[in-house]
């Protein structure tokens, strides 16, 4: 990566701003999956470790710009001071004297700040508001990848106000993604599935000028068969695509891979009937749920060959058990295949973690909106406003 970097700053005795994404589901007060504190950890322990006073700050849920005690990063704090091992001392405030007075107390550990989005002016990218968060600070570290879509005040107007590096997190997203994206070893192989194909259409777009094979499932794959002319009963379809969809087939015929067979029921819910049929047999009234065991073994050959992999949605309603056995048979042939895999998106990432087989991808990226921005080619703002090695 070309931006520069934290361990390119001198750090002791400085008071650091660091920009983390801890939007993490909350459950009863508890963080129910503490992926993203987990991996903002490196760049916390290496600023501790060089000496440095450090504040944390993240936005949590989508509050209205007021405080609102559902999205409150207290249950953060405490995961984060199990897994950090050093004290965290939570803010009830982002800016102000309470966060100066903060920051002169003597000792380890670490500050959170309270939720950004609490604030009206940090989705506006409020210039006052990012002078206020500015002003205490020495440095600003931005590790928040998965917020680096958001031109916001915590990850674009402090940037502009402080001297700014990249976070190890933030690097790794980006070395993999540019990775898989300007130099592949090949065969590249992209999976994506998910909701919407409207969503991913700029994705589709450009996985289908870099990778060999695309392996098309989830909702999304039945705008597709639709275009080809087939019946899909009541499938989840983007009529307003259908035209799109068409002329992808067309300019990328021998690259997008599409199902075979499909999973069917008549309700989108647990214990429904369901029916493995080939994808020009989709009986009316019934809907495409997940991909059927033949379009498994198709998938697992493209993915078997594989030398870089990239994978964004789950390729059924993998919530449901019995719509599970496609996404589950995607993750299980990225494991197996040795290549290098990237694996985006909220949902992807879930049925990797539920088979414990996180450990056997390359990468599992924390941003799904940022990295299917970033794989289209969009600029992200917060990385956009980076200082490059060397500048000033
Ligand atoms: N065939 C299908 N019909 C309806 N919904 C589906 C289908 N396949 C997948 N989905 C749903 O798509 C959702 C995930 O879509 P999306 O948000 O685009 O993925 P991600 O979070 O991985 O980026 C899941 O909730 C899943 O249940
Ligand atoms: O969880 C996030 O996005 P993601 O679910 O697309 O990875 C980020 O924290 C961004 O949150 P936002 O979409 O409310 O700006």
């Amino acid at each position: 990566m070309d931006k520069r970097s934290v361990r390119d700053l001198e750090l002791s005795g400085k008071k650091v701003l660091v920009r983390v994404d801890f939007n993490v589901p909350v459950k009863d007060g508890r963080v129910t999956d503490d992926t993203r504190i987990r991996r903002a950890l490196p760049t916390i322990r290496h600023l501790l470790d060089r000496g440095a006073k450090v504040a944390l700050i993240s936005h949590l849920g989508r509050p209205k710009g007021e405080p609102d005690p559902r999205y409150s990063m207290d249950p953060v704090a405490r995961r984060l001071e199990e897994l950090l091992g050093e004290p965290v001392r939570k803010l009830d405030v982002a800016v102000g004297p309470e966060v100066e007075r903060a920051l002169e107390e003597p000792g380890r550990g670490v500050i959170l700040l309270e939720n950004s989005r609490f604030y009206p002016g940090e989705t506006k990218n409020d210039p006052e508001f990012a002078a206020a968060l500015a002003a205490p600070f020495d440095l600003y570290v931005n590790d928040a990848f998965g917020a680096a879509h958001r031109a916001h005040a915590t990850t674009v107007g402090v940037a502009e106000r402080l001297p700014a590096a990249a976070g190890f997190l933030l690097e790794e997203e980006l070395d993999y993604l540019d990775g898989v994206l300007r130099s592949p070893e090949r065969p590249f192989v992209a999976i994506l599935g998910g909701a919407k194909v409207s969503d991913k259409l700029g994705v589709i777009e450009r996985l289908l000028e870099v990778a060999d094979r695309l392996l098309v499932g989830g909702a999304m794959c039945f705008t597709f068969l639709k275009a080809k002319g087939l019946g899909v009963g009541a499938s989840l379809v983007e009529d307003d695509y259908l035209g799109e969809a068409r002329r992808l087939m067309e300019e990328a015929a021998d690259r997008l891979v599409l199902p075979v067979d499909v999973v069917v029921a008549e309700r989108m819910e647990e214990g429904a009937e369901t029916r493995t049929v080939g994808v020009e047999e989709i009986p009316a009234g019934w809907m495409g749920l997940d991909i059927g065991p033949r379009t498994v073994d198709l998938f697992r050959r493209h993915i078997l060959e594989a030398r870089t992999i990239f994978w964004n949605g789950p390729m059924g309603v993998f919530e449901i058990d019995a719509f599970a056995r496609g996404t589950e048979g995607v993750a299980r042939a990225v494991a197996e295949s040795g290549a290098t895999s990237v694996v985006g998106g909220g949902d992807s990432v879930a049925a990797v973690r539920k088979l414990g087989l996180e450990d056997r991808m390359s990468h599992i990226s924390t941003g799904g909106g940022a990295s299917l921005e970033y794989v289209e080619g969009r600029e992200l703002p917060g990385v956009a406003v980076l200082p490059g090695r060397g500048e000033d």
